[in-house]
């Protein structure tokens, strides 16, 4: 059929022009199977050796209440700050790279919306954070309440099967400007790629997980 020979540049314009009509829509958008299950699982593959090697940063002790009232302080996120360029994050890197080139592309398409009101012109290097399960969570915040210049969160999950019912870990965004109590409930699925207003239009929460739970984070600079 005609459209197999479609090559990279064709789903990439078509990507960007969802982006584009997310951002300018809802302020978040989702993309599924945005490496494919080889690159992802190569991807999730290093973060798994990372942290088997112990890379990952002891998370910030929470104390929260226990189903029974009882305070309990649990580990909260662990992370880990790469840059993509390590030799043994080649993966990892090339993550990186097709996320910018989206984003890049996008900001500088005609008609790009809200989009275009931004020159991105940098990003943080990748955040890669486990959530250890048994509870861990992060309260309802906003990245960048203060203008720090970080205008897209962008995060990529690396986790296979994974149900919350079972497993908690939603991502909930209350994004402002939605009518009533509507909320935007993201799952961390494998090989999914989310992108929101890192400013005060997102509030959102990591409700608790009760399986370990990965997540890959960049912030692009305005
Ligand atoms: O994992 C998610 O679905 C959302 N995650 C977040 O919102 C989030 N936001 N800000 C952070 C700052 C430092 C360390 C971890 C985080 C973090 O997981
Ligand atoms: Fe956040």
């Amino acid at each position: 059929p005609p459209f197999l020979h479609k090559n990279n540049e064709d789903v990439i314009e078509e990507m960007c022009r969802n982006v584009i009509r997310d951002m300018d829509s809802y302020g978040v958008c989702v993309i599924d199977n945005f490496l494919g299950e080889e690159r992802g699982n190569a991807v999730l593959n290093e973060v798994l050796e990372m942290y088997t090697k112990g890379i990952f940063k002891d998370g910030q002790l929470v104390s929260s209440r226990g189903r029974q009232g009882d305070l309990k302080t649990i580990r909260g996120d662990q992370i880990a700050w790469i840059d993509g360029r390590e030799k043994t994050c080649k993966n990892i890197g090339l993550l990186i790279s097709q996320v910018d080139a989206v984003l890049m592309r996008a900001n500088k398409m005609p008609n790009n919306g809200k989009l275009g009101q931004y020159t991105i012109d940098g990003r943080t290097k990748a955040m890669v954070a486990c959530y250890p399960g048994s509870g861990s969570h992060y309260v309802k915040h906003v990245d960048n309440p203060n203008r720090d210049g970080r205008c897209i969160t962008a995060i990529y999950y690396l986790n296979v099967h994974w149900d919350v019912k079972l497993s908690g870990g939603l991502l909930r965004i209350f994004p402002e400007g939605w009518r009533g109590d509507k909320v935007a409930d993201i799952e961390p699925h494998f090989d999914r790629l989310l992108f929101f207003w890192s400013d005060r239009r997102n509030p959102h929460e990591v409700q608790p997980a009760y399986q370990t739970r990965y997540a890959i984070t960049l912030w692009y600079f305005d």
